[in-house]
């Protein structure tokens, strides 16, 4: 394997026996005994199936790989293989360097231990030396911040306190691959806040995997994603175009009977096309943003009963170039949608993503026209309409979603979806922290005397 890959895991398959009700399971177990004795031809009593089938792809070293798929797709089985925790049936893997996981609730500690004595066990079985774990114990039991939990069974551990502690073992041991299941979610607000933290300061070491149903984490966190679907890799590829893929996939299985979703149009804009906008140099202090109508190329996918004709982000002050922005300023962006069946309350929206996939800001038309709906027939055309002050953005590129739908926000039908409509592309910024600008009135430094 070359020195650059972190894992490679080629052909990769995990079968499983599984029985129609608990008496085959039985028979299976004792059945073929007797038959041996009785000179009979064995016989199986249940069936193969594959929950991981045949799966292959390499990370490289310093990556990070999201994992999404719909439940019971074969993510957890793959990455309990990836661990060594979990035999595979056929094919292989190999890591390089030492693997800490944070896989599903339950998996790692022993329940009659105490924390201490797990975080022991852990820790060593994950290759520190008792001196190694001696020297970080106090660290990790800052982190985990349980209290005098650390000397109770887990078994009375609280979900939450379960994963702090997981968490906090795998962030000590120096690991080179770290992998990341769904448990996360389980924390409170601010131990997620401090595990994002150490994820982001190991990204820049080590390599991670991370598995997730929250596919803004996903694309928050990881540069590439693999979507698995019934066990096999459905697709891989950059976190922001498999996101896109997957949402269509989950989408069309919500509206699954009531519209036929069609991908529309070509990939417009790529990450390669998007520079990254960390390393632009910060010039003056005016942003210079200039917008292009990119619907013709703009990809998503519709119903073909409604859709979205255009949008345009307009000045709503006099004097202005039509399509260059700095932020700050009052803005007008309106979306025309054309009807081919009557909707009885059509719904209009807009968010603004970051190159990223991050949702940085936008609105919908339902909480303004839910108690009101406006019908529209078929052969119409309506317009959603947003007046607001256009936010200050970092350097880098920008993309416009849009949707019109039709119901209300517990049921309804998403028929025309465009992930990029506009692309805002931003230079010369002075944005420089978090994701979206807001335009100080002040800033200064006073002495005060006492
Ligand atoms: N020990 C087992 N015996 C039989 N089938 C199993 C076993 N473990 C898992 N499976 C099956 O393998 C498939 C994949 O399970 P897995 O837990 O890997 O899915 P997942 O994508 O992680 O799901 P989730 O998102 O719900 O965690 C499922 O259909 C599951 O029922």
């Amino acid at each position: 394997m070359s020195s650059e890959i972190a894992i490679k895991v080629e052909g990769l398959g995990k079968c499983y026996q599984i029985y129609d009700n608990p008496h085959d399971r039985l028979k299976q177990f004792v059945f073929p005994s007797l038959r041996r004795l009785l000179g009979k031809p064995p016989k199986e009593y249940g069936r193969e199936f594959l929950a991981v089938n045949d799966v292959s792809f390499q990370v490289k070293k310093g990556e990070a790989v999201g994992i999404i798929g719909r439940n019971g797709s074969g993510k957890s089985t793959l990455l309990q293989m990836i661990c060594g925790t979990l035999t595979p049936s056929s094919g292989s893997i190999q890591t390089t360097g030492r693997v800490a996981a944070l896989l599903e609730l339950g998996s790692g500690f022993n329940p009659e231990f105490t924390g201490r004595e797990n975080v022991y066990m852990n820790a060593s079985i994950l290759g520190l030396s008792k001196a190694e774990i001696d020297a970080r114990f106090d660290e990790i039991v800052a982190f985990a911040d349980i209290g005098n939990f650390i000397e109770q069974p887990v078994k009375t551990y609280s979900s939450g306190m379960y994963v702090r502690l997981a968490f906090a073992v795998i962030a000590h041991v120096d690991a080179d691959i770290l992998v990341v299941d769904e448990a996360l979610s389980v924390g409170d607000a601010v131990f997620t806040q401090k595990c994002m933290r150490f994820i982001r300061g190991f990204q820049g070491k080590g390599t991670l995997i991370f598995v997730s149903h929250d596919i803004a984490s996903v694309q928050n966190i990881c540069k590439s994603a693999i979507w698995m679907k019934n066990g096999k890799v459905e697709r891989l590829g950059t976190a922001k175009a498999i996101s896109e893929a997957y949402l269509q996939y989950t989408l069309q299985e919500i509206y699954g009977e009531e519209a036929t979703l069609t991908s529309i149009a070509p990939v417009a804009i790529d990450d390669q096309s998007m520079p990254d906008s960390s390393v632009e140099p910060v010039i003056d202090y005016g942003a210079v943003a200039s917008v292009t109508d990119n619907i013709q190329a703009a990809k998503g996918w519709t119903t073909a009963q409604a859709e979205i004709v255009s949008v345009v982000l307009s000045h709503l002050s006099a004097g202005k170039t039509a399509c260059v922005f700095e932020g700050g300023e009052r803005v007008r962006m309106s979306i025309r949608a054309k009807t081919h069946i009557a909707l009885k309350n059509p719904i209009v929206g807009f968010l603004v993503r970051d190159r990223l996939g991050q949702d940085l800001f936008g609105e919908n038309t339902l909480p303004f026209t839910e108690y009101t709906p406006t019908a529209v027939g078929a052969g119409m055309i309506f317009e959603g309409v947003f007046d607001f002050k256009l936010p200050m953005l970092p350097n880098g590129l920008y993309a416009v979603m849009v949707s019109i739908a039709d119901g209300d926000a517990h049921d309804n039908v998403q028929h025309h979806w465009m992930h990029d409509a506009l692309i805002i592309n931003i230079s010369s910024s002075k944005i420089r922290y978090g994701l979206v600008g807001i335009p100080f009135e002040r800033v200064a430094l006073e002495v005060i005397n006492e």
